[in-house]
């Protein structure tokens, strides 16, 4: 198979594969990036495989960052972008299941595209578009299949992440997992135990936002592979209740705070669930202030004060939550009253702390309490967000 008009993002680097081609060596795009040209998905960057050593691709290239050397891995800086130049290797001394600590290099595609973790992602397309295929890829994204390469186990294996790659691609892709690939995840399932909790918290998130997240949940269920996901307290109840859900998460907030409020975690144990995922603080952060006001919704229709104090972006996430969670808000009429609030956020406050000095409040608490007062009397429309009409106010 042949690929014509190729997209900007693979143009913009096939000067990038001539060069190392010039230099006698081969070289094509590998990997995701060719698996989503033939699925139309839209791609945002490139991997380049190549028979050239790690210093022979620095010797072609003016600009060059040892990313991962030890791994075949360096970056060429071209023409404003950054790519991601591996020679062609095979992979030994897997240590506890996880990546490899050594990698051999060899001078041949085939061996490259033997040791990675499905069909689809065993494509490689060289620079005239022309696609390799020596495991039925092809066939495999034709009838949506997720098929190991190879024998599963020993794909599992050498790496016990691709079994949460595996349920990630079906709900990112809308796939059906291969027969056997399914069992070998049932039968090695307990393999996760020895990865990482931030590399499963990435392919659970991606799992978690997919558009077939329901079908790939219940996979993740029925392999048993839930199990061994760490710190994930309550997740049999998740699990039950996810896929009645109406409609998938888009937002990785969202998707978090859905598994907080269904888990039922107490506002002050948020933050402790978030970090044992290893979430930022700005993250937790976010999912906090969106469970609150999820709960405050569920409780009353808000104040204008408490709509201010929420902000756009969660008032638009909590909206999100509540309508994938099946729970009746007049979204509309929020979003309404929070345009129509008088100020958006304290900055647009005509007055600041200064201004209350410069008119004789004595600085202290005392200030910080009037401030407050101030905002909230703008916000009710009871005070003009002028600084006349404040200072009077201040003054009377
Ligand atoms: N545990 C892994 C991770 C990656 N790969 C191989 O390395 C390629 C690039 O991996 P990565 O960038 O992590 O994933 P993609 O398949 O590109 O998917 P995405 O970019 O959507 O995450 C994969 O296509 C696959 O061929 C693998 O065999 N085993």
């Amino acid at each position: 198979m042949k690929i014509d008009n190729l997209p900007d993002v693979f143009m913009a680097a096939m000067p990038v594969l001539k060069t190392l081609e010039d230099g006698s060596f081969e070289a094509y795009f590998v990997g995701g990036s060719v698996r989503d040209i033939l699925l139309g998905r839209h791609i945002h960057d490139v991997d380049i495989a190549t028979s050239a050593y790690p210093e022979e691709v620095k010797e072609l290239f003016d600009k060059s960052i040892d990313t991962g050397i030890k791994h075949g891995t360096v970056t060429v800086l071209y023409n404003g972008e950054s790519y991601e130049i591996t020679t062609f290797r095979t992979e030994s001394g897997y240590q506890d299941f996880r990546r490899p600590d050594h990698v051999t290099f060899v001078q041949n595609l085939d061996e490259d595209l033997k040791r990675r973790d499905f069909t689809i992602n065993a494509l490689a397309m060289n620079t005239d578009g022309e696609i390799v295929d020596l495991f039925d890829g092809l066939d495999d994204l034709h009838h949506q299949l997720i098929r190991a390469v190879g024998n599963p186990e020993t794909r599992f294996h050498e790496d016990a992440l691709r079994m949460m790659r595996a349920v990630r691609f079906m709900s990112q892709l809308k796939f059906s997992l291969g027969e056997k690939t399914e069992q070998a995840i049932a039968d090695n399932h307990e393999l996760l135990k020895k990865i990482s909790v931030e590399r499963i918290r990435d392919e659970f998130v991606k799992m978690g936002i997919g558009p077939n997240s329901r079908e790939a949940f219940q996979v993740f269920l029925d392999t048993k592979l839930s199990e061994d996901v760490p710190d994930f307290e309550g997740k049999s109840e998740l699990l039950s209740v996810y896929p009645k859900l109406q409609f998938s998460p888009t937002l990785e907030t969202s998707l978090w705070s859905i598994i907080i409020i269904l888990l039922k975690i107490q506002n002050d144990k948020i933050g402790k669930f978030m970090r044992d995922w290893k979430n930022s603080n700005a993250m937790t952060n976010d999912v906090e202030q969106i469970v609150a006001f999820f709960d405050l919704l569920s409780d009353h229709v808000p104040s204008d004060y408490e709509l201010f104090i929420t902000g756009k972006k969660t008032l638009l996430n909590t909206i999100d939550v509540a309508h994938i969670l099946g729970q009746p808000v007049d979204s509309e009429a929020l979003v309404d009253r929070y345009l129509a609030l008088p100020i958006k956020n304290s900055n647009e406050l005509a007055v600041d702390g200064r201004f209350l000095i410069e008119n004789g409040v004595r600085p202290g608490p005392k200030l910080g309490k009037l401030l407050n007062e101030i905002k909230q009397k703008v916000i009710s429309g009871e005070l003009e967000n002028t600084e006349d009409a404040i200072g009077e106010y201040i003054q009377a």
